[in-house]
């Protein structure tokens, strides 16, 4: 009977679903018909044909991908409302779709008229009188979970002849409980109210989302940017929105909600990957890590920026009629200082010449040399080529992975850290820097220290920027020079060109919308470069201050503080852990008190009967490892995390290739031993670090040498309770 009733309601949602996915056909349709159009229009030859063609083809390219985006879960939501509010059902979807008549097919989730399916509760049911979760996969209907809303309402829309029977049980557990595999899934049929609040808030200023482990934090700051580029698409399409996460496999984990909600014009870059032109994927160790990210290291490289450049000449000496010339240290300390004060140094280029000229001419004393003239003492002086090359060589355009590569060298480190770093840490950073790979493996923590360079430096001068009047023959000479090396060149340049240098003017680094995630990991340097890219922007800022991999979080604070001055804040905080099974946040929980953190502790909302496994005392460590992980793979069907000590990676990497049990499960662990990247296949079962598991989830974790984990730096505990919370079914730590 009951049985009957759900496979009535399924069919009746079904006909209406297919109705929608007919109407998104010709809707698909419609936008190829507007791309040809568009092309054809551009053959009219004049330029307004162009622009329109241009305009065209580039609407219908977004609806086309919106569309192709959108199949997946095209329709999970029905909204039954009391009769005076609306009779009809209203239907939710991932996007809004119109019929034929032009009345709304379903409602875009973004929709100001769709908050409701998220915002109605039974204390608050604004009307709702049942709120209907679909269930689909592709087209077709698979269930139907509802809600009662308002019993009262009901009983009086039965008495009036509407049929509304209540069927399911709770799409919510139904959606945590699904296997994972490695990509983060849209939870735009889920949300719940508490994110809903965080995901509408409003864009001015900052909004500020807390939450503990499983939140839902990640997925409540992709909706938001989603929501947001739908509702002020003008603002956000032309200035941006930059998405900066953790890692590149965190990148990775969670590309796949963003386009399948259907947005396009989002930047999702990795911490290591903010500075334009330039992508670190490798991590410095900690200790080094901790100078690079200190604010001290702003002072050294805003030092270093104004340096001579090594090598470069130190005087310069010519005959003029009857006066020897020379620009010895002293007079050339005070051109470069005059020119310093004027701005940023690349900025400078075009005023060299004309700077240098000056304190040349005041030493011409002779009647001879006066007779002649300014204007052709200028001319004679700028035909001759040593001077060219003086000047180029004297104050040569730079960039900043050049300037970067000159604190390799102690005595400069020395020079330009004096008094900021001590003499451990200027050997540590040396030591980071030194070898050859270290010219063209640039770590993620020296991204923060180039972008640092780009703005003391400032951009080349293109040779429109440059001052009519200045007779810079030789500077424009030296910027095509600079301009023969193009974006790729340089991204791609052979590791016989060292540091390559950044392809994008700082002109171009601001965006209109700044998420990041995982924020209480970022550093006060990284803190400075992601501010640099959100001056005037709206912002989204998502983290857990327990999961904290960072030292000194009063000095990311008070830069954090400095970088979002002025703007307002708009604190959110979310307190259900939809992840892991509360047998297992129990126990991560458990970890947290007794090891002094403090954390923010949200409430698991499933349980599973399955408490996580603690083996010590194993006499053979990969015996154990083994049993836990064929173990754990056997009785999930997702993924599974072996999360180990940094230090033994490659050991365990190799112990799992040699599994035959695994063959199928983690081909990819063959491939990534003794490499420091950690394996992007699909296989189901990877072995990471605990600092890589950070935003990630898995079906199965085994933790092996917790101890070891937590003894690695000097925030090993919030690691490791990273680590314990990243599985949604079963823990088994090894040790
Ligand atoms: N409303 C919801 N419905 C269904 N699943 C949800 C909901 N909210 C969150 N989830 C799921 O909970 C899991 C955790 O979400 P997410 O990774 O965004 O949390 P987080 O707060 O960023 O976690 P952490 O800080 O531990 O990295 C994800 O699998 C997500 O899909």
């Amino acid at each position: 009977m009951a049985d009957q009733l759900v496979d009535r309601e399924v069919a009746s949602e079904q006909a209406f679903v297919d109705r929608v996915y007919q109407q998104l056909e010709r809707a698909g349709v419609a936008a190829q018909q507007l791309a040809k159009e568009g092309h054809s229009r551009g053959r009219l030859g004049h330029e307004g044909g162009l622009v329109e063609r241009d305009a065209m083809v580039f609407q219908a390219a977004k609806r086309i991908a919106q569309l192709d985006a959108a199949h997946e879960g095209l329709v999970f939501g029905r909204l039954d409302m009391t009769a005076a509010v609306d009779p009809l059902p209203r239907y939710v979807g991932r996007i809004g779709l119109r019929d034929d008549n032009h009345d709304s097919l379903i409602i875009d989730w973004r929709a100001p008229a769709a908050a409701v399916f998220y915002q109605a509760t039974a204390a608050e049911p604004h009307e709702v009188i049942r709120r209907r979760v679909l269930r689909c996969t592709g087209p077709r209907v698979v269930g139907v979970e509802d809600e009662l809303l308002d019993a009262e309402a009901l009983t009086d829309a039965e008495a009036a002849g509407r049929e509304l029977p209540i069927v399911g049980e709770g799409a919510l557990m139904a959606q945590l409980s699904r296997a994972r595999d490695r990509s983060m899934h849209s939870i735009v049929a889920t949300i719940q109210a508490e994110q809903d609040k965080a995901i509408r808030a409003p864009s001015k200023g900052v909004v500020s989302i807390s939450g503990g482990p499983g939140t839902g934090k990640t997925v409540v700051a992709l909706h938001r940017a989603a929501y947001l580029l739908y509702n002020e698409r003008r603002r956000y399409e032309s200035g941006g929105v930059l998405i900066v996460g953790p890692s590149g496999v965190f990148m990775r984990y969670i590309e796949r909600v963003l386009p399948s909600l259907g947005e396009t014009a989002v930047a999702l870059r990795s911490l290591g990957e903010v500075v334009d032109g330039f992508r670190a994927t490798r991590h410095d160790e900690p200790a080094v890590a901790d100078v690079k990210g200190s604010e001290r290291m702003a002072e050294v490289m805003r030092r270093a920026a104004r340096q001579q450049a090594p090598g470069s000449p130190t005087e310069y000496r010519v005959f003029f009629r009857d006066d020897r010339i020379h620009l010895d240290r002293g007079a050339l300390g005070r051109v470069r200082r005059h020119l310093m004060s004027q701005g940023r140094r690349n900025k400078q280029l075009p005023r060299v010449s004309a700077a240098l000229l000056d304190a040349m001419w005041r030493q011409v004393r002779g009647e001879r040399g006066r007779e002649h003239g300014r204007e052709k003492f200028d001319d004679e002086m700028l035909s001759r080529n040593d001077f060219l090359d003086f000047a180029l060589g004297w104050w040569p355009p730079l960039d900043a992975p050049t300037v970067l590569s000159w604190l390799r060298d102690p005595e400069f480190l020395a020079r330009v850290a004096e008094g900021v770093l001590s003499t451990e840490e200027q050997r540590l950073l040396l030591k980071s820097w030194s070898g050859t790979t270290a010219t063209v493996n640039l770590s993620i923590e020296d991204m923060p220290l180039l972008d640092e360079l780009r703005y003391a430096l400032g951009d080349v001068p293109h040779k429109a920027d440059d001052e009519r009047d200045d007779p810079v023959s030789l500077i424009e000479g030296a910027v095509d020079i600079q301009e023969l090396m193009t974006a790729s060149d340089r991204e791609y340049a052979p590791s016989g060109r060292a540091w390559s240098a950044p392809t994008h003017s700082i002109e171009d680094d601001p965006f209109a919308h700044v998420l990041i995630d995982e924020a209480q990991d970022l550093t006060p340097m990284q803190w400075r470069m992601v501010g640099r890219r959100g001056r005037t922007a709206s912002w989204t800022i998502v983290g857990d201050p327990a999961q904290s991999s960072w030292p000194a979080p009063e000095e990311a604070a008070a830069v954090r503080a400095a970088v979002l001055e002025g703007k307002q804040i708009h604190e959110f905080h979310l307190s259900t852990n939809y992840r892991n099974s509360a047998e297992i946040y129990d126990f991560a929980a458990a970890y947290a008190g007794r090891v002094g953190l403090n954390a923010d502790l949200p409430e698991a909302v499933r349980r599973t009967g399955a408490e996580p496994t603690v083996i010590t005392g194993s006499a053979d460590l990969e015996a154990a490892t083994r049993e836990a992980v064929v173990g754990t793979a056997g009785r999930v069907n997702g993924t599974v995390g072996v999360v180990v000590p940094a230090a033994r990676r490659s050991e365990v990497n190799a112990w799992l290739a040699s599994w035959p049990e695994l063959a199928d499960d983690a081909r990819g662990a063959r491939a990534a031993i003794d490499s420091s990247v950690p394996p992007s296949g699909d296989d189901r079962v990877v072995v990471l670090t605990g600092l890589d598991t950070k935003g990630l989830e898995f079906d199965g974790i085994v933790v092996v040498s917790p101890d070891e984990i937590e003894a690695e730096s000097a925030t090993g505990r919030a690691t490791l309770y990273v680590v314990l919370t990243r599985a949604t079914q079963l823990l088994t730590t090894v040790s």
